[in-house]
């Protein structure tokens, strides 16, 4: 066997060197262009420019492909039996999908009549036959399409690793292990066990891998499906939802680049996933033209590039997020104008309610000053009169025209920014009607003069000027936000919409902005933001253009240019800043959206296609129908596309069968993936001693024992900051995250610390059973992060029973788990 697999790696090898070389060749004709087209540059007519231009953006393209020496360059090969139809396309390879009538003869033997070898990028021959084909190609399409059931014309599909330029192994998959296969007169060997096992097993570390080397069937129909309209994607936990998105980004810009030079938008929920899949494109070999965003970093009013760092509790993103929310900032962008003098100040917050409804900080993101700390407030009181002379005459306008004039200048739903303008021409017909002047001219061209010479007159006055800008400043996102920090205020403006409970809350949420609105923001707070700047407009005002080359009219040259100043990955959070509307937006984890996020990732995708993916059970917003509601608008009238995966890659069944319990309590009726893979390592229920956190270290210790890879615990989310701080220094492997952060990670291995204070969204107060649908879906998804090993630890609140089995993991009918348990005083 092993003379077997030596002597098939030495067959990969054989046709490693020969892409290699071919691609030695490319890039010296690349760098050749290049050369070349730097010395026409000093042709100035603009046929040779053009020329030129065009020879430098095709040799860029080269460049910057073949100089990214991918880690595993070429990762696949399958062997087919000849085409039904016996017809080639362009690149050589058949086209038929099916079989010829007669490839495979009566006594099962047949000859392999192509073999074609996958890589990320293609290469061609000299001759123009195909070295390698890219994953993306239709051509590629049956080594991730054939199984046994279906073969197609696939024999063997296999799975080739190599590092740099070696091959280091082979894994093979009979797709036909009925049928004896031969190519060129000796028949087909066939080493290993497969190559999605190998992969399943592998250790994890903090960084997702692509998996374009095992993509299976119902994958790749999502990552392949036409970019028309709307895709949806559903599937459990560990489906490879988040992997097939990433993909499909890759998919599309490979096969339309032009079109999505326009860009590609993802959106993921948390910046942890962010950081855990930002990696994938670049090792497909894309970049520049995908930003990859966290929810809470959309809008451009979130501080500083990573975002919102708080997450408010429950209780206040439950209003944030709702589409209640719009009516409110309706009412507040226009009434900020009006604002009440600033020494009615906000109703003060005593300390302990707040620490209740204060929020919760993203812990290694930054400062948070605490609630009731910062000074909320309003911008200086308006002016409650005008005056100003004209014609030698002193003209007055009273705060109860004023206010009539506000009105009249606020009919209508414009943006308020932008109704400035209105309001000035108002005010001055206002001050030429005082003035009386019209009544003492007939002459209609001469009023018209007079009165023009009137306006300039008034428009040139200072008194005039200061007036408007403290009457009808420019209104912005965060002074808006600001100004909710008061409780009367805001009570004002959200009457009859939200309750005197949320006006509280939401309003000492917003204590930590100063009166400008300076100052950290939550996730919630983003999208409000977003909503508040298109209420509000942005005034137009000459824009500083970039000074433009003749390159820049070539789609995405810039970026492909090797010799550019910026890095790709710079420029591509450059272009994230400068652009608000995206050719196609990728939603991760869409169940979680909130209506009002809906809304603002839908301004970003007014004109794109979608794809969409997400899973109801694992969904920590309540207000499930609201959230669909915005979502569909944000979609429009779009047809729709819809896939369901149905395999779970990530968890062990011994570990998916515990979590199908939750399930069974969040979401009773639904449906479980299936697992694809078991260990034979049962869940592990531990009970906390005195200590919780003594307990929760020794049980990370003894997995690092047990796995290679990463560890993860979730706590309860008001947990987090403290269980971060309490269990430092267990090393790199270990990450310590809040519930609702573990959103879409994985890990080797897991210890999930107190199901109850998790389903019950805190980990205060002595509540039992006061687990909403929606805690225990979170709890869902803390459960199912483990690709090897979990560990469940019980404090009080859990109720273990005697195998230390806490309630809500109880299998039906009372049985304790079969699992080892570990119990231990409590
Ligand atoms: N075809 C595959 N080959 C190898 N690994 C795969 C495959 N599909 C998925 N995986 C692996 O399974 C794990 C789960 O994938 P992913 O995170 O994309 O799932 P998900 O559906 O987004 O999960 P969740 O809903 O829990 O966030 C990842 O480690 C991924 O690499």
């Amino acid at each position: 066997m092993a003379d077997v697999r030596d002597r098939e790696i030495s067959v990969e090898q054989d046709h490693l060197d020969r892409v290699y070389r071919r691609l030695e060749e490319k890039i010296d004709e690349a760098e050749f262009l290049m050369r070349d087209a730097a010395q026409r540059g000093q042709v100035g007519t603009p046929g040779a420019l053009a020329e030129r231009d065009a020879q430098v953006f095709r040799a860029g393209i080269h460049l910057n492909r073949l100089n990214n020496e991918f880690e595993d360059f070429l990762f696949g090969r399958v062997d087919l039996l000849p085409g039904k139809d016996g017809k080639k396309g362009p690149d050589g390879a058949f086209t038929s999908v099916e079989p010829a009538e007669d490839a495979v003869r009566a006594d099962s033997t047949a000859d392999i009549a192509e073999t074609l070898h996958i890589g990320r990028i293609g290469v061609l021959d000299t001759d123009y036959a195909p070295l390698v084909i890219d994953w993306r190609a239709p051509a590629a399409a049956p080594f991730y399409r054939a199984t046994p059931v279906d073969p197609g014309r696939v024999v063997r599909r296999r799975v080739i690793r190599s590092k740099g330029r070696q091959v280091l192994g082979v894994e093979d998959d009979l797709m036909r292990p009925e049928t004896r296969a031969f190519l060129d007169g000796e028949q087909l060997a066939v080493v290993g066990d497969g190559a999605l096992m190998a992969a399943l097993g592998q250790a994890r570390s903090h960084t997702m891998r692509d998996i374009v080397a095992s993509i299976q069937a119902e994958q790749d129909q999502v990552i392949r499906a036409p970019a028309a309209s709307v895709t949806l994607v559903e599937g459990g936990p560990g489906t490879g939802k988040t992997a097939v998105a990433l993909h499909r980004a890759a998919y599309l810009l490979y096969q339309d680049r032009r079109r999505y030079a326009g860009g590609i938008l993802i959106v993921s929920p948390t910046p942890l996933l962010v950081a855990y899949t930002e990696g994938v494109l670049p090792s497909l070999g894309e970049e520049g033209q995908v930003a990859i965003r966290a929810v809470g970093s959309l809008s451009d009013d979130a501080a500083g590039p990573e975002g919102a760092t708080v997450y408010d509790t429950a209780a206040v993103a439950r209003v944030k997020g709702s589409s209640r929310m719009l009516k409110v900032l309706r009412k507040a962008a226009r009434g900020a104008l009006e604002l009440p003098p600033a020494s009615a100040a906000p109703s003060g917050p005593d300390a302990t309610e707040d620490e209740e409804e204060g929020q919760l900080t993203l812990g290694g993101f930054g400062a948070f000053d605490g609630p009731g700390t910062g000074t909320a407030g309003a911008p200086a009181a308006s002016p409650t009169r005008l005056r100003v002379v004209a014609f030698g005459r002193r003209l007055e306008l009273e705060a109860d025209e004023l206010d009539e004039i506000r009105r009249t200048a606020l009919g209508g739903t414009a943006p308020v920014n932008l109704l400035r303008p209105r309001a000035r021409r108002l005010l001055l017909d206002a001050l030429w009607a005082r003035s009386g002047a019209a009544s003492r001219h007939s002459d209609a061209e001469l009023a018209a003069e007079l009165r023009s010479g009137f306006d300039e007159d008034i428009t040139s006055e200072d008194a005039f000027q200061d007036f408007l800008n403290a009457w009808w400043p420019e209104l912005t996102p965060r002074g808006v936000l600001a100004a909710m920090s008061d409780e009367r205020r805001l009570g004002r403006w959200a009457r009859r919409v939200f309750n005197h409970g949320e006006v509280r809350r939401v309003a000492r949420s917003l204590r930590r902005l100063d009166a400008a609105g300076a100052g950290p923001v939550s996730v919630h707070d983003v999208a409000i933001l977003d909503e508040l700047q298109a209420v509000l407009g942005v005034p137009a005002r000459p824009k500083q253009r970039r000074e433009q080359g003749p390159l820049d009219h070539l789609t995405g040259l810039d970026e492909l240019m090797p010799q550019r100043e910026e890095t790709q990955r710079e420029r591509a959070e450059r272009l994230a800043q400068e652009r608000t509307e995206y050719a196609h937006v990728i939603v991760d984890e869409a169940q979680d959206l909130t209506p009002m996020q809906w809304r603002m990732i839908g301004r970003r995708g007014r004109h794109a296609t979608w794809t969409i993916v997400g899973d109801p059970a694992q969904s920590s917003w309540p207000e499930q129908e609201e959230a669909t509601a915005a979502r569909d608008e944000a979609l429009g009238g779009r047809p729709r596309r819809r896939f369901t995966l149905t395999v779970n890659y990530r968890n062990p069944a011994e570990i998916a069968e515990l979590a199908a319990r939750v399930l069974a309590l969040a979401m009773p009726g639904a449906q479980s993936p299936r697992a694809v893979r078991s260990t034979g390592v049962e869940p592990r229920f531990a009970v906390a001693g005195k200590d919780l956190v003594d307990t929760v270290r020794e049980e990370a210790r003894r997995l690092l024992d047990r796995v290679e890879g990463t560890v993860g615990v979730v706590v309860a989310m008001d947990r987090r900051d403290e269980a971060v701080r309490l269990l430092k220094g267990l090393g790199e492997r270990v990450a310590v995250l809040g519930s609702l952060e573990a959103k879409g990670l994985e890990y080797d291995a897991t210890i999930v610390v107190s199901p109850a204070e998790i389903a019950g969204g805190t980990s205060r107060g002595e509540v039992i059973g006061g687990e909403s649908p929606a805690g225990l879906r979170v709890l869902y998804v803390a459960l199912t992060r483990a690709t090897q090993q979990l560990t469940v630890v019980s404090g009080p609140r859990d109720r273990p029973d005697g195998n230390g089995v806490p309630t809500l993991l109880r299998a039906p009918g009372g049985a304790g788990s079969g699992a080892a348990a570990d119990v231990r005083g409590g």
